[in-house]
């Protein structure tokens, strides 16, 4: 078996005709996480949707081994189905075992929301909800983009908890984020230094 990793050179992005960053590199191993920073529109969540698979990179290569659980602003869940059934349809297609959901919804302390409608969930049990499927599918990558959005304290805890258990345990995960995160010692990609100058243009 191959080990998974995520592997980023030269790697420029595009968007809406405008060139945003160039010249990314990015090597995750085992065990490692990278911190993505910088300011409103530098391209963050975009250079997360390049490690997904989910947007082409204008130039470079991206080499990604093992699949990758991703989280965005996007909810991704059935919002008519209580929050458990809701979870499990993402569980079986990502083939995750048995007890990986139970495991993830404990996790992010959504056990008791289990028969609540996803629709009726507040902003900090939606995303803790998300976060339960990224940890329930099994992925060894993680791309969180602003997982910390709308956690209270105990649910920052518990997201570094998380990473914490999925990092000792081989995973890797690249997280986007405004505020501290609880990632022990990531490789800190800022952003701004990879942007692109108009000048640049000239
Ligand atoms: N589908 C799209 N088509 C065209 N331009 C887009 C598209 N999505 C994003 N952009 C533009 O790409 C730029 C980078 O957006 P992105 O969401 O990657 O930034 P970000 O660093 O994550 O920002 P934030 O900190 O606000 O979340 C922005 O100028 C945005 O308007």
């Amino acid at each position: 078996m191959s080990r998974a990793g995520l592997h980023l050179s030269g790697v420029a992005c595009a968007r809406g005709g405008r060139l945003l960053f160039r010249g990314v590199d990015l090597a995750m191993e085992p065990g490692g996480s990278a911190l993505l920073k910088g300011p409103n529109g530098i391209g963050k969540s975009s250079l997360i949707r390049i490690c997904a698979g989910l947007l082409r990179a204008t130039a470079g290569t991206v080499a990604r081994h093992g699949r990758v659980a991703m989280t965005d602003e996007r909810l991704a869940l059935d919002m008519e189905q209580p929050l458990e059934a809701a979870l499990r349809f993402w569980a079986r297609l990502d083939t995750a075992a048995p007890m990986a959901l139970d495991a993830a919804m404990a996790a992010m302390a959504l056990e008791p929301l289990r028969q609540v409608p996803v629709r009726m969930l507040s902003t900090g049990q939606r995303k803790r909800a998300a976060l339960a499927r990224v940890i329930a599918s099994g992925a060894p990558i993680w791309l969180l983009d602003e997982p910390g959005n709308g956690l209270d304290e105990a649910a920052l805890d518990l997201l570094g908890q998380a990473v914490a258990g999925h990092l000792a345990k081989g995973g890797m995960v690249v997280a986007a984020s405004h505020q501290p995160l609880p990632l022990a010692s990531p490789v800190v990609l800022a952003m701004q230094d990879h942007a692109w100058a108009e000048e640049e243009e000239a």
